[in-house]
């Protein structure tokens, strides 16, 4: 069928009734009344194709194509037989199923058509578009009921609320402004306004204070393993991961570079970083790699960090838990600290009674990276770390993935500053026109007639 629609078009082009071609050519830009067709499925080896056309000429398109060469009844689905329109020789067999329509001359659909269609028609806002791409590359679970939610307009309902709130303030204003002195409008109305905007600013402050943690779920946390030599960093790393990331040796001072892997961590997107072990370097390659280990510590939204608990008397142990574990764990939780888990691994060196603990080892979880026993443990624990640290996608208001979501908030919340500094009505009046028009960016809507119907709607003047 993908050959006998290029074979459609060829003949098209030949004929009076021309393709559109693509914009930059020189030829006149697709019509949006134009029937396109692309390969819905993906492109390659597949057992099953979806191709599909849209608009005026699919229904030619779909007789040309198949034997017999009448359309099936609308929107049910036949078998047929696909043949080459030009040399009637046989192509394939499909499901053919159609939607009837409108008008002429069939093109393939350029990148991202037919969603800017639905865009266009009003059926998407831009957010509800950002979450289908979101959840077409969504590659864990958190980030798939994430987009979805984005798709089902959370996000854009709840900046609808907040753009309401302030369609109505600015109506207000603009009343006051208008009407103010010949109508006796009620009075503290700029008051009220003030208050609406107070909480406004509240309610953004806080959604983006969370804005670092959107954005996580949607390109990856950086979560890194770090630890003394030889405590099974490595061994965690492809654990985790399920391959071999890393090479594991007896030998400590293996792993030298950062090594980083993309994995799906208790449902949440994580790009894993495996480290050389933190001791004063042997040699300049190994200093080096330290370096770089502790440079990417700092960076890290979650540290992971392991101790051979069968050799935590040892001095590179005493002093990892000296001073990795304790300065991270001693920061104040003002939102500037750094999330880390403590791992004991090697659990099945201990006795049978457990590690000989002093109690300067702080809460940790048990593992053995040879036996497994304890994963489930600390996938559990990593499962709420990462819900912390990216947001849960399953409760709680819908987050911000984009820089765009909170370059407009930000942008609505220092409008609002600039509101409560104008000195002049008109001016305030202005900003916050002007914050309504970023959070109009985030939704759609939000025009001169909604201001209108809401001045008229809430006073008695002009009539
Ligand atoms: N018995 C036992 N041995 C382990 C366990 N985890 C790792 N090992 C062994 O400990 C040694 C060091 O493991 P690695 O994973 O290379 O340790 P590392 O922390 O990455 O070491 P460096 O890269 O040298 O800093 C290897 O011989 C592993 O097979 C475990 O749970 N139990
Ligand atoms: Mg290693």
């Amino acid at each position: 069928m993908w050959r006998g629609l290029w074979t459609l078009v060829a003949r098209a082009a030949r004929g009076p009734c021309r393709p559109c071609t693509r914009q930059g050519s020189g030829a006149p830009g697709p019509g949006s009344g134009a029937t396109i067709f692309a390969l819905s499925s993906g492109q390659g080896r597949c057992g099953i194709a979806v191709i599909r056309t849209s608009g005026p000429a699919s229904g030619h398109a779909l007789r040309s194509l198949t034997a017999p060469r009448d359309l099936p009844r609308a929107r049910s689905a036949c078998l047929r037989r696909l043949i080459d329109p030009l040399s009637g020789e046989p192509l394939d067999r499909a499901l053919v199923l159609w939607f009837p329509g409108r008008v002429p001359g069939l093109r393939p659909a350029e990148a991202g058509e037919f969603t800017r269609r639905a865009f266009a028609h009003g059926k998407l806002s831009l957010t509800e578009v950002e979450g289908l791409a979101d959840l077409i590359h969504a590659e864990t679970e958190a980030q798939r009921r994430q987009a979805l939610r984005q798709l089902d307009g959370e996000l854009g309902d709840l900046c609808c609320g907040w753009a309401k709130t302030l369609t109505k303030a600015l109506a207000h204003v603009e009343a006051y402004i208008d009407f103010g002195e010949d109508d006796n409008l009620e009075e503290g109305i700029l008051e009220r306004v003030d208050s609406q905007v107070r909480e406004l600013e509240v309610a953004l402050d806080t959604h983006l204070r969370d804005a670092r943690r959107g954005q996580r779920l949607r390109s990856g946390a950086h979560v890194v393993v770090t630890g003394p030599p030889n405590a099974g960093k490595s061994s965690l790393v492809n654990l985790l991961s399920r391959k071999p990331v890393s090479i594991v040796s007896p030998e400590p001072g293996t792993t030298r570079d950062v090594l980083e892997t993309p994995v799906d961590l208790a449902g949440f997107p994580v790009l894993l970083s495996d480290t050389a072990g933190l001791r004063e370097g042997k040699g300049p390659v190994e200093q080096e790699g330290v370096r770089r280990a502790r440079e990417r510590l700092e960076q890290a939204d979650l540290i992971l960090a392991v101790l051979d608990a069968s050799d935590l008397a040892s001095p590179s142990s005493c002093n990892f838990l000296d001073t990795v574990v304790t300065a991270a764990m001693a920061q104040s939780p003002n939102g500037n600290s750094q999330r880390l888990l403590l791992v004991l691994n090697k659990s099945d060196l201990l006795p049978p009674g457990g590690p000989d603990l002093g109690p300067e080892v702080p809460s940790h979880l048990l593992l053995s990276c040879l036996t497994g026993e304890g994963l489930d443990s600390l996938l559990e624990a990593l499962r709420k770390e990462l819900a912390a640290v990216c947001g849960d996608p399953f409760r709680g208001p819908p987050l911000l993935t984009r820089a765009r979501h909170q370059h407009h908030l930000q942008g609505c919340l220092d409008a609002l500053g600039h509101y409560k500094q104008a000195k002049d009505v008109a001016l305030a009046a202005e900003a916050l026109r002007i914050a309504r028009g970023h959070l109009t960016c985030l939704t759609s809507g939000g025009g001169t007639e909604e201001i209108l119907d809401i001045i008229f709607q809430d006073f008695c003047v002009g009539k």
